[in-house]
């Protein structure tokens, strides 16, 4: 799914506004519904329900969901924050039919903000995707004594003060919410980590903005939603062998990082691959061909690291190269033979990453439109460089892959992938469980299976990202996030697998 500027979502509030023939306090009318329903779902109408409105359309929404919520015996309490006179037409007009009984309190400075009961629920309806400048003043003094307050809040669309797709600066205040209920799409601000402690849980809710208005919308942002993958998944053919399915190099271990080379391969055969050759330095054969018996196994020359490649490279329909190799001299010669030589695609991890990140000379040697990157935010670093922050590095990251025409997979708490043709999609599945040594492996032989079927190097990205979350998510289910290992993440993948396909 496409994700849209704060600009491109006034412009399809317009749009549709304009295609269906209604008015815009119609809009913000259903927007308001839409809210209402997720909200009565959430608390109950035991709960008081204080509501602070901003001057824009977001107060509006704010306005409208008070009467909605009052009609549905909540006691609502609303609060108008600052100078309302330059308030939006669809404010003004949901102020007028805020029914007599609500009451409403106007802060107009600071000494008018007062301690909310206890148990109460806060709804933000501050500001929205229209806030253009840092919020000061008495809007950060209400920001500051509600993120204070330890009361459970909602923000409407947006948590106020927080950018909704560039970099907000330090001064401003945003308020912490709990929940933020989005309107139609995701904002860019939600997938970034340094986000979460202001947007909380998000969710969206439906508004019923312009599909067309939306498929033609011009993007290069995504996020991946199960509907996205789900379509890129191919079953297999009645009539099946192993060789259809792609045969799989994997050049990975090292002395006391065998693990490594285990985990990738066991999730390279549990994500489909037909056949599966691992190559790990000669301490590693025994181990391999113990813990993985249904992959063949080569011995390096070299007892602890790796340093060759196999004869005959050409045979391999992919290559995964990384976890566990670490960066002797040996090991950067094997690869740079690699780089220079494959003509299938590789996915490359770890310190295969690092190895190539301090190269210019390596890096002058990738093949275009065959590499696909995985690395941690401190291997992106020796890769790509330092960003100024996490929106840069999105456009950093970018540019890497247009001047390399390579793919990138971030791996984080929304792992990114960013594509030779100018595309970020962030991913939607995983978890905190999974910040643990392995699961990069696991990804790395997930991605490397899915290549070697043939599909797509952006496809193997988008579906082996999600199935890698997936798989997380259910043994998250199963053994919580803190007993949860990289093997749990494998021995997850069948029944990811099954999902994705139900
Ligand atoms: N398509 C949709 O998703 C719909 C969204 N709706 C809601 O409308 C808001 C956006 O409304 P808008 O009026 O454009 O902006 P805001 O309410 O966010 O705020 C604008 C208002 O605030 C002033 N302002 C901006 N920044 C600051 C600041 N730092 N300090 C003080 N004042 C500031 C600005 O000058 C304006 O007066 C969207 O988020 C949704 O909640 C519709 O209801 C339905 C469709
Ligand atoms: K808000």
């Amino acid at each position: 799914m496409k994700l849209l500027s704060a600009a491109q979502t006034r412009e399809a509030d317009a749009f549709t506004i304009k295609e269906e023939g209604m008015s815009s306090s119609d809009l913000m009318e259903r927007a308001a519904r839409a809210f209402v329903g997720w909200f009565e779902n959430k608390f109950q109408p035991t709960q008081a329900v204080h509501i602070f409105c901003g001057p824009g359309n977001n107060g509006g929404d704010g306005l409208a969901v008070a009467r909605l919520l009052q009609q549905r015996n909540y006691a609502v309490q609303v609060y108008l924050v600052g100078d309302n006179s330059k308030a939006s037409a669809d404010f003004k007009l949901n102020l007028e039919r805020l029914p007599q009984e609500i009451p409403h309190q106007h802060l107009k400075e600071k000494q008018d903000i007062t301690a909310l009961p206890e148990g109460a629920c806060v709804v933000d309806a501050l500001f929205g995707t229209g806030l253009n400048r840092p919020v000061s003043g008495l809007y950060a003094e209400v920001i500051n004594s509600l993120n204070g307050s330890n009361l459970t809040i909602t923000a409407i669309d947006m948590p106020s003060g927080l950018y909704t797709d560039s970099q907000t600066p330090a001064e401003g205040a945003i308020v912490q919410a709990n929940y933020t209920v989005s309107f139609q799409l995701p904002k860019l601000a939600f997938f970034l980590p340094q986000h979460e402690a202001f947007v909380g849980e998000w969710h969206i809710v439906p508004i019923g903005l312009s599909d067309s208005f939306i498929a033609a919308v011009e993007t290069r942002l995504y996020f991946t939603t199960p509907q996205d993958v789900r379509h890129l998944l191919r079953p297999r053919k009645k009539f099946s062998h192993k060789g259809l399915y792609g045969h799989a190099l994997l050049l990975s271990g090292g002395f006391g990082k065998m693990g490594a080379a285990v985990l990738a391969a066991r999730a390279c055969l549990r994500a489909g691959v037909g056949l599966l050759t691992i190559q790990v330095p000669a301490t590693g054969y025994t181990v391999l061909q113990t813990a993985v018996p249904e992959a063949m196994t080569l011995a390096d020359k070299h007892r602890r690291h790796l340093s060759e490649l196999p004869k005959e490279t050409d045979k391999f329909d992919v290559i995964g190269v990384g976890p566990g190799i670490g960066t002797e001299r040996v090991t950067k010669t094997a690869l740079g033979q690699l780089l220079a030589t494959a003509s299938q695609p590789l996915v490359v991890d770890a310190d295969a990453i690092n190895i190539i990140g301090s190269s210019d000379k390596l890096k002058g040697q990738l093949p275009p439109d065959k590499v696909i990157f995985t690395p941690h935010p401190k291997e992106f670093e020796r890769l790509v460089g330092k960003s100024n922050n996490e929106y840069d590095r999105l456009y950093d990251m970018l540019d890497f892959c247009r001047v390399y025409r390579c793919y990138v997979v971030l791996k984080g708490n929304n792992t990114t992938i960013g594509t030779p043709d100018g595309k970020i999609f962030f991913n939607t599945t995983g978890n905190a469980g999974m910040a643990t040594g392995g699961t990069g492996d696991v990804l790395t032989g997930i991605v490397t299976a899915l290549v070697g079927q043939n599909y797509s190097l952006e496809e193997a990205c988008l579906l082996g990202v999600y199935l890698h979350g997936l798989a997380g998510d259910l043994a998250l289910k199963a053994v919580g996030e803190i007993s949860m290992t990289a093997s749990d993440v494998i021995d997850f993948l069948p029944q990811a697998f099954l999902k994705l396909q139900a």
